[in-house]
């Protein structure tokens, strides 16, 4: 489903934040990549979300070549794949319910269908009963729901989480990271970047290292150190 070739990517000012990455990732997995601050996780999401391009190699994704990707190829492209932050960012004028049909109206959806889909995403979360909430009115482990419920509403092939744990307690992270795992059995390929050890350590899943931007470790049911 994805694959990466010889990935470097150097920032401005000399900063190589990716150093000659290759791995592939099949439909249907569930990936965590993990590494210090500063490792380059979050470089390696935005090269997947094509918020970034390398500086040497390509990245394929369903057989295209995202790297060569013009002008509309782009937010066409990025439909394709639901983002999910560690500070939830949603929108704090909007409700829970608008918060996710927002991602459906931006690609022209309106009436009965965006509003049963809205709902389906929501109740898929166990958010349906805080449809008209507002963010401020939510706990950070509510919100993640609802953030996931927008990241999904799409049947997007793809989810990134990047730190999607990191405001949450012990109790929600686990909670967040089954439903992400949920969402991963019914066919659509996750990647989590974190540095949440406990988390790692509980599920068991294949995990991709970083360390200085290099690829240091890939293992199946992997443990947060190697
Ligand atoms: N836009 C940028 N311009 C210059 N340097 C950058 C930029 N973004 C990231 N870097 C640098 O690239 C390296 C990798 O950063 P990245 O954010 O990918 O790491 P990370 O593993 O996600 O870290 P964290 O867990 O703290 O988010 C770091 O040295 C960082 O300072």
């Amino acid at each position: 489903m994805l694959q990466f070739f010889n990935v470097t990517k150097i920032y401005p000012g000399s900063i190589k934040a990716l150093s000659d990455i290759s791995f592939r990732v099949d439909k249907g997995e569930f990936v965590f990549l993990v590494g210090a601050s500063g490792a380059g996780k979050s470089t390696l999401l935005k090269l997947l979300t094509r918020e970034e391009v390398p500086t040497n190699g390509q990245i394929l994704v369903s057989g295209k070549n995202i790297v060569r990707f013009r002008g509309r190829e782009v937010p066409l492209y990025r439909r394709k794949i639901g983002m999910v932050f560690q500070d939830f960012r949603l929108l704090p004028n909007k409700t829970v319910f608008e918060n996710v049909a927002f991602a459906l109206e931006i690609c022209g959806l309106s009436g009965k269908q965006l509003k049963e889909r809205s709902m389906y995403a929501l109740e898929r979360v166990g958010m349906a009963k805080k449809a008209d909430r507002f963010p401020a009115e939510l706990s950070g482990g509510e919100a993640q729901r609802v953030a996931i419920a927008r990241a999904i509403v799409n049947n997007p092939m793809l989810i990134l989480a990047d730190e999607p744990t990191g405001n949450l307690d012990p109790d929600n992270s686990l909670a967040i990271i089954n439903l992400l795992k949920e969402i991963n059995y019914t066919g659509t390929t996750v990647i989590v970047a974190t540095h949440d050890a406990f988390i790692v350590d509980s599920f068991r899943q294949r995990v991709i290292a970083l360390k200085d931007g290099k690829l240091v470790r890939d293992e199946e049911s992997g443990a947060y150190a190697g």
